[in-house]
């Protein structure tokens, strides 16, 4: 039987729906194929060997092409030239170099802006970024075990609303259904139980990001001096504009309301713990009470959460379904450490999930991003090798080519769901050395590394945790008679699942 999900709100104009999406970045890429037929003329002033490859083919087959470079000019440093012109490539070994140098030497935050043409786009948290990621790194981390009956609550009631019955195998397309899922989980973290499952409040949180990258690709087609009036041609800046206005519109009354309760006597003690509230709490005396300020970082920080952690819980649930031993082993671990005993409301539960971290990990080393550590270098840099890297150059490391790389990696082709759990296994070092979450080596970098390294790691490991523990009790997954894995797609340097990709579900009541 194959069924569309249940999802009244998909009607609603704002909704990017994954046949829009697919136009869309069709729509891109025609963009992108007349734009990267102009020639570059990017500075090319890094002595290193530059990989040769069409860039056409950057646009389609980076992932092959970043472990083939990387495999080439092993432990070395080299050049590409892809869609966004020339890239300095840095293996492992030089990262403890560059990761802690200050942002006014080497910086995330320049790389951003060129990169999501924040000019335009407003695509920035500017001078708020520390903040955002100091009030992710303490309130919304400290907080995890507390929301998790109030994150598991609203997947129940996507579920409930938005999943079809399933009494018999169902075909589901996946993708649109996380999404809503995980934004209605983020929301409820970060503009609160008021706003998170409001319709308009989902399609703008889901769509602003959509927007701000077509925005910017639809601007790089352009020259850059002829991007201050070309702005106006571009539909999708429009479309961002609208999402602000109308972040602005749905936040007011929240702040409004927050603002009068805080004079209230008593309020501390049951003030809300969302990113609302402790932005109030932490926000500039100047900008606390401005709707602009709060609507935008909300939607920043959605924009953050929302589709990274859509992508790696899509192509976690893909991987159970193309392994069913992998399902009964992790199905086995969630029923002891959360049905058992109440496990859902104890504060170690989720750090007890050891087998689904593992298989999660797994999973990002084959379905995660191709690169990292997206740096621009504001200040000459001189490597331990003699290479020169002049003011300008943009750097990237080749992070498909270090997942499938057998000195980090023993036997890295197979995908082996309980690799860390045994790696985790050998040592008190190793215990912590090999989670989801961990990083401060050269190798993990799927959350990128030093002071800009992802600060919401632990709640995107949480929510998907909490995700796939919930399928698992719930359902029994499967691919389609005689299909694959449903296979990535590329698009530029970016990976996402496949969003029209369809498995089975089947509840476990139902078949018993
Ligand atoms: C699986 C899900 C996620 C992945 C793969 C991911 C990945 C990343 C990466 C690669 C970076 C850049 C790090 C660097 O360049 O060193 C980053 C930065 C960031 N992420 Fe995440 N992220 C995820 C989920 C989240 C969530 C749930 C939040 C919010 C709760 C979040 C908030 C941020 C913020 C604010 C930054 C900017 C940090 C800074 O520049 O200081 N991310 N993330």
């Amino acid at each position: 039987m194959d069924t569309d999900l249940k999802q009244p709100q998909l009607d609603a104009p704002l909704v990017v729906r994954s046949s829009h999406i697919s136009y869309w970045l069709a729509l891109a890429c025609i963009v992108f194929t007349v734009y990267i037929l102009r020639s570059s003329r990017n500075g090319d002033l890094v002595d290193a060997p530059l990989y040769k490859a069409g860039r056409l083919k950057w646009m389609t087959d980076a992932e092959n092409l970043v472990r083939d470079s990387y495999n080439k000019y092993y432990n070395r440093v080299y050049k590409i030239k892809a869609t966004e012109g020339i890239q300095v490539l840095i293996p492992p070994k030089y990262l403890d170099e560059l990761r802690n140098l200050p942002e006014d030497t080497l910086s995330s935050t320049e790389a951003l802006r060129e990169a999501m043409l924040s000019k335009y786009t407003g695509f920035c948290p500017g001078h708020n970024a520390e903040l955002l990621s100091t009030l992710i790194r303490t309130k919304l981390t400290q907080n995890l075990a507390r929301l998790v009956p109030q994150l598991k609550g609203e997947l129940e009631y996507v579920v409930g609303t938005e999943f079809p019955e399933c009494r018999d195998w169902t075909s589901i397309k996946l993708q649109p259904f996380v999404v809503r899922a995980v934004a209605r989980m983020s929301g409820h973290a970060f503009v609160g139980p008021a706003l998170s499952r409001n319709e308009e409040w989902m399609d703008t949180s889901i769509n602003y990001a959509v927007h701000v990258f077509l925005a910017a690709v639809q601007l790089q087609f352009f020259p850059a001096w002829m991007r201050p009036a070309a702005q106006y041609l571009v539909p999708h800046l429009r479309y961002v504009n609208r999402d602000i206005a109308a972040a602005e519109r749905m936040v007011l009354p929240i702040l409004e309301q927050r603002l009068r309760d805080m004079e209230t006597p008593g309020f501390d003690a049951q003030k809300p713990d969302d990113f609302c509230q402790w932005l109030l709490e932490s926000l500039p005396e100047s900008e606390k009470a401005d709707v602009r300020v709060q609507a935008h970082l909300q939607l920043i920080v959605s924009a953050a959460a929302i589709h990274t952690t859509t992508n790696l819980a899509v192509d976690c649930l893909f991987d159970l379904a193309a392994h069913p031993d992998v399902q009964e082993d992790l199905r086995q671990e969630v029923y002891e450490v959360l049905e058992c005993d109440d496990g859902w409301s104890k504060k170690e539960s989720m750090s007890k999930l050891k087998k689904m971290d593992s298989f999660i990990k797994e999973v990002q080393r084959f379905a995660g991003n191709v690169t990292a550590f997206i740096r621009k270098v504001i200040k000459p840099i001189e490597l331990s090798d003699g290479t020169h890297l002049p003011t300008g150059t943009k750097l990237l490391t080749p992070l498909a080519g270090i997942c499938h790389d057998g000195d980090f990696y023993s036997d890295p082709e197979t995908f082996d769901a309980l690799r860390f759990y045994r790696l985790r296994q050998q040592s008190a070092d190793d215990a912590n050395r090999h989670q989801f979450t961990t990083m401060g080596d050269s190798v993990n970098m799927h959350f990128g590394a030093g002071k800009h390294a992802c600060p919401g790691r632990f709640f995107a490991g949480n929510a998907i945790k909490m995700m796939l523990a919930y399928f698992l009790l719930n359902y029994d997954l499967k691919l389609k008679d005689g299909e694959a894995r449903p296979k990535s797609m590329m698009v530029m340097m970016s990976k996402t699942p496949n969003p029209k990709a369809e498995i089975l579900f089947r509840r476990r009541t139902a078949a018993a």
